[in-house]
């Protein structure tokens, strides 16, 4: 029951440290980042959050211990691992700005996690999150059931909460599917989204569902126009829903980027798609029915994300 959190001094890091130890389920949330050096003083931002955390643990009323470090020793024998290292996109910036820089640190990390837990499960966070996830499979060597990138969640619950605004009424009572990359791309599927089982386009007009698809499609951007820097608590606690789901082996029906081979007729790439996820990691890749304009989107959604790994690609081969 011990989980690693990488980038754990940042935003993203720290809030699936948080949100996982008040949900204390896991005994140890290991939080790993760098040293920070300023002039002639050194910070340690994952040990200085961690520590921070843990001294709410009175109040808040859990056990799960939180500890700082830069020492990737600390990380043995993990059962999850989760990686939020690298940059976060400012304004004007796409997912995509980020591959260069962040494939470096997602390769480096993952290879030292590996080192320490080589049977563990590596959830990836950092963007561009679908590429992310294929860079830390292939530095892994893990089966491709126990890699997978969390933005399914995020983005559904972007979905849900404008759906639950919209509509006035409970985001717990409203279930969706969103399929494809995590970039614009994405496509939420009104046809597969209900309200306490009753079918969305029953509740609300098409030129309104229309418009909550599309603020979906760029609900990171929005947070970014406003923040000047991406979003963490939604993404946080996404994050460590997968991570209760897999160490409680809950058989949760979430979409994660997964890696397909041949499932919805696309192959060897990190695409979201509903998964049943538990211990051991993804059990299952759940293969919906998609109405000919459904798959299309997919598909495009598909290419998009083909086309970035083809850019990382090129990059290794330039290296
Ligand atoms: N998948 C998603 O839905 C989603 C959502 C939000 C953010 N993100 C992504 O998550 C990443 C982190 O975002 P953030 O807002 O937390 O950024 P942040 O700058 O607050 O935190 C990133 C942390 O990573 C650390 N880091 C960098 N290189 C490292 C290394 N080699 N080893 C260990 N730690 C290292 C940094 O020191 C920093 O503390 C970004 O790439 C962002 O785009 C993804
Ligand atoms: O938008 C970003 O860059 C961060 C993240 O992918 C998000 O969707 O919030």
């Amino acid at each position: 029951m011990k989980v690693t959190v990488v980038g754990a001094g940042g935003n993203v890091g720290s809030t699936v440290a948080f949100a996982i130890a008040e949900r204390d389920f896991a005994k140890e949330v290991v939080m790993v980042d760098i040293e920070k050096k300023e002039g002639d003083k050194t910070f340690y931002p994952s040990k200085g959050r961690a520590l921070d955390q843990w001294e709410t643990s009175p109040i808040s009323g859990f056990d799960t211990r939180l500890n700082g470090t830069v020492d990737y020793e600390d990380t043995k024998d993990s059962d999850v691992c989760v990686i939020t290292a690298g940059i976060p996109r400012r304004p004007g910036m796409s997912r995509d700005d980020l591959l260069e820089i962040n494939s470096n640190i997602v390769e480096s990390v993952t290879k030292e996690l590996i080192k320490h837990s080589p049977d563990t499960i590596i959830i990836v966070v950092s963007n561009p999150l679908d590429v992310m996830s294929y860079v830390a499979h292939t530095a892994s060597k893990l089966d491709s059931k126990k890699v997978m990138g969390m933005a399914g969640i995020l983005d559904t619950a972007r979905y849900r909460a404008f759906l639950a605004q919209e509509l006035d009424i409970s985001p717990k009572d409203i279930q969706a599917l969103l399929m494809g990359g995590h970039g614009d791309t994405m496509v939420p599927l009104p046809r597969y989204t209900t309200v306490a089982g009753i079918p969305v386009t029953q509740l609300i007009e098409k030129d309104k569902l229309d418009a909550i698809v599309e603020r979906t499609k760029k609900g990171g951007g929005e947070i970014v126009g406003l923040m000047g820097t991406s979003a963490w608590y939604a993404p946080g606690a996404a994050a460590a829903q997968m991570v209760e789901a897999i160490m409680l082996d809950q058989n949760r029906v979430f979409p994660v980027a997964a890696k397909l081979d041949g499932e919805y007729g696309i192959n060897d790439l990190f695409l979201g798609v509903p998964v049943k996820l538990g211990h051991g990691g993804i059990k299952e890749i759940i293969e919906v029915d998609l109405n000919e304009e459904e798959q299309h989107l997919l598909d495009s959604s598909a290419k998009a994300v083909r086309s970035t790994l083809d850019e990382f690609k090129k990059l290794m081969e330039d290296k």
